[in-house]
């Protein structure tokens, strides 16, 4: 289970997380909204280990993030971190050589589901394929908890549910959880089984997004809309 408590974190004098506290049970999916700025990324690097807070606590199974939450975390970034110059197979190499969880067969189906070249350089990939090899990459793993920050960037709409899609039925492994940030909220809808909604670093809605749509009697977009109207309120 990953426990968010109280978490604050301050860039400069602007609150990317005010006391935001959330839980995520093992094997669900959960969606991540929030307008520009809100602080998907925040709590997600935060999760990751990649960025101390200022306040508050972070636990995965019990594990404060850092060394001993290494091989339970998967953390797929919004930014292209891989070198320009690098071959896809590189960096597979690299994933492999460094987790002990890297999967092969996952990774050669995966490669297969994209239609991607092992031989293909980064730099020379279009923004879509890039996504998708971002994408292979972070899924070839057996990670118990995958953090992925906006994976559909780039990804053309048509593939965009079909990737969604995918990742559930054929990617993902018993027992996993996953924390997508995302805009593309028509296409994951079906993949998610809960939501959270942050605004200014706080959490303003959360829950289970099918049991939300029968008690409001909405979308999920509309659901959404509501909690942004209200936090302008
Ligand atoms: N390294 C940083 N230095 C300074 N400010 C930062 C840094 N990282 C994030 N911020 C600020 O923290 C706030 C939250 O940013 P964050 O990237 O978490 O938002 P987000 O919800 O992921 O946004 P988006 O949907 O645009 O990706 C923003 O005001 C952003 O400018």
């Amino acid at each position: 289970m990953i426990i968010m408590d109280r978490a604050v974190k301050t860039f400069d004098k602007q609150k990317a997380l005010d006391d935001l506290s959330f839980a995520v049970k093992e094997g669900c999916i959960v969606g991540i909204f929030g307008t520009n700025g809100a602080g998907k990324s925040t709590a997600l690097k935060a999760i990751a280990g990649l960025l101390r807070l200022d306040r508050g606590d972070i636990t995965i199974d019990g594990k404060r993030p850092g060394l001993a939450t290494r091989g339970l975390v998967t953390y797929l970034p919004d930014t292209d971190v891989w070198y320009p110059w690098m071959k896809l197979s590189d960096a597979m190499r690299y994933m492999k050589d460094i987790y002990w969880d890297w999967d092969e067969g996952k990774a050669a189906s995966l490669l297969d589901f994209f239609g991607l070249q092992k031989q293909a350089v980064m730099q020379d990939a279009s923004k879509g394929t890039r996504a998708k090899m971002k994408l292979l990459l972070a899924l070839s793993r057996q990670a118990k908890y995958l953090l992925l920050d906006e994976p559909f960037a780039g990804i053309d709409p048509f593939a965009r549910e079909q990737i969604a899609q995918a990742i559930v039925e054929d990617f993902m492994d018993e027992g996993q959880t996953i924390l997508v940030t995302t805009h593309e909220v028509l296409e994951v809808e079906t993949m998610l089984d809960d939501i959270m909604f942050i605004h200014e670093g706080k959490l303003l809605l959360q829950g289970h997004v099918e049991t939300l749509k029968q008690e409001r009697h909405m979308s999920l977009m509309d659901l959404l809309k509501e909690a942004h109207e209200g936090a302008r309120i």
